[in-house]
């Protein structure tokens, strides 16, 4: 049985997409790990499983859910880069009529929007603020408003340029607050509405961009501001997106892309059960 890939990225966070509608694949940690490994696999920051969320078992209004797993092998309950790269590929394989419609995720159903020039808007529904915590990268503090956003995240807004971070290793957290582990997100402020971050991913390492991290930012920075109202641009290492937030719900504009499309090997497969 061949097994179709496609490999797809927004804003640099890139994926390999399975399409697998009847959810028969068997995915392994093992197999999502090799797949991810940039050295003896397809090389990506998580897998997108195509699937129907009745072929899962998993609740969703939608036809179709995102079956995210990091590339770690882990699950993760929403990935909004992965949620624009997932929708395009709904509409331009006809599997979804655009150019709006609901995707189930882990984190809920997102009512999503193709746009014509192949950018989609997610309705990634609300960023709740949950504390206060504290990173330490290279052993300095940096403290920080932590965000769920149907995962979990630590905002840092930072005076130092956050170019000059060493993200090269996971940056300490406090265990007990977020026993399930957490994406560490720095920010820099640019101006009115417009922010710069870098993001270490939970199960993933430093990625060019994380979507439910952007929205982290933006509702952390609204936070401090005191409003959870209001729009910005954040610019990451792989491009940029906007978002916007009203009475705490957000939306996450971006591009999706795709680059390729082929077949994996069955013995490669077979052989990383
Ligand atoms: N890159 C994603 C987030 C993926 C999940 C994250 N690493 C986690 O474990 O929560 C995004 O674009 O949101």
């Amino acid at each position: 049985m061949a097994i179709e890939f496609l490999k797809g990225h927004g804003t640099q966070n890139d994926f390999v997409l399975l399409p697998d509608p009847s959810a028969r694949l068997e995915l392994t940690p093992g197999r999502i790990a090799a797949l991810c490994d940039r050295q003896r696999g397809l090389g990506a920051d998580g897998v997108l499983r195509v699937a129907r969320a009745e072929a899962l078992g998993l609740p969703s209004a939608g036809e179709w859910f995102m079956d995210y797993y990091n590339a770690d092998g882990s699950v993760a309950e929403m990935c909004g880069n992965g949620m624009r790269v997932f929708a395009r590929y709904l509409t331009d394989a006809g599997l979804a009529e655009g150019p709006e419609f609901v995707v189930g995720s882990r984190a809920g159903d997102k009512q999503v929007i193709v746009h014509p020039d192949g950018s989609v808007t997610v309705h990634m529904g609300p960023a709740t603020i949950t504390g206060a915590s504290v990173a330490i990268v290279s052993g300095r503090n940096f403290s920080g408003v932590a965000v769920n956003v149907g995962n979990p995240h630590l905002v840092s807004i930072v005076d130092d340029d956050v170019a000059e971070l060493d993200l090269g290793a996971e940056p300490r957290y406090d265990k007990d607050f977020f026993p399930d582990g957490v994406n560490l997100e720095f920010v820099n402020p640019l101006g009115e509405g417009a922010l710069r971050m870098r993001v270490y991913e939970r199960g993933v390492g430093e990625t060019r961009s994380c979507g439910t991290g952007t929205v982290a930012a933006v509702a952390a920075a609204l936070h401090l501001a005191g409003t959870d109202t209001g729009e910005s641009t954040v610019d990451i290492p792989g491009g940029r997106v906007t978002v916007s937030m009203k009475r705490g719900e957000a939306t996450l504009t971006g591009p999706a892309e795709f680059v390729a499309r082929g077949e994996l090997f069955d013995d490669w497969w077979a052989s990383h059960g």
